[in-house]
């Protein structure tokens, strides 16, 4: 197995990513990471949600905050470094910012990311992960962490033209290793309804801002 981020690797697959994000503002890549590092993440996944660990996630952002199952119908972990396989892969992230700030001059600083499970029947209406100006979540990224899906299954990652936002640009099948970056604030995107639990990793750079001189929360 040839591992993209051996440090003499002459192709890194994360490069063209960064290239289509600069292109068109998102970009998707298959075989994201070592293959068992997805196993140990889907691992550590489902022993937290064995473990009661997962909770309903909602939409808007402190005394905003509410449960919108019309909306949003996932359930949600936040990582952190307690896991051996979240630690690693926020890790990997923490690298890739450095490659994202070179090449895009953002100036991010954090990462942040969470778990998330959909139940069969569950969506996501479309949205945009940042409210413009706001200058908090710049980069989104998905990865997804379903071994097998069934073309019928549902729960596809639609990405929208800025521009023309009814005009449907990329479907992502939400398989195993493929991971979708995208600019927060300027693409809208939808989960469409899934048919499986569908499990993957929502996670944003960002940079934190003074709002009003209050200082951007962590979360
Ligand atoms: O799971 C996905 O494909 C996207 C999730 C999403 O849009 C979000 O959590 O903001
Ligand atoms: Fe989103």
């Amino acid at each position: 197995m040839t591992d993209a981020f051996a440090p003499d690797a002459t192709y890194h697959p994360w490069d063209t990513l960064i290239d289509s994000l600069v292109d068109t503002g998102y970009g998707v890549i298959h075989n994201a990471l070592p293959p068992p590092e997805i196993d140990a993440l889907l691992e550590e996944f489902e022993h937290l949600r064995h473990h009661d660990q997962l909770q309903r996630a909602g939409i808007g952002r402190g005394k905003e905050h509410q449960l919108r199952d019309d909306i949003r119908g996932d359930s949600i972990y936040w990582l952190n470094h307690n896991g051996p396989a979240q630690a690693r892969y926020l890790e990997r992230m923490a690298a890739f910012k450095d490659a994202l700030n070179y090449a895009l001059f953002l100036g991010l600083f954090e990462f942040e990311a969470h778990f998330a499970r959909y139940p069969a029947g569950s969506f996501y209406k479309t949205h945009v992960d940042s409210l413009q100006g706001r200058a908090n979540r710049m980069v989104s990224t998905v990865l997804y962490l379903n071994q097998d899906w069934p073309a019928d299954a549902g729960g596809e990652m639609v990405i929208y033209d800025p521009n023309a936002p009814e005009r449907e640009l990329e479907r992502v099948i939400p398989t195993a290793n493929t991971l979708v970056c995208f600019l927060s604030e300027t693409i809208p995107h939808e989960v469409r309804p899934t048919t499986r639990p569908r499990a993957s990793i929502a996670g944003w750079y960002r940079r934190n801002a003074s709002l009003n001189g209050v200082v951007d929360p962590a979360r």
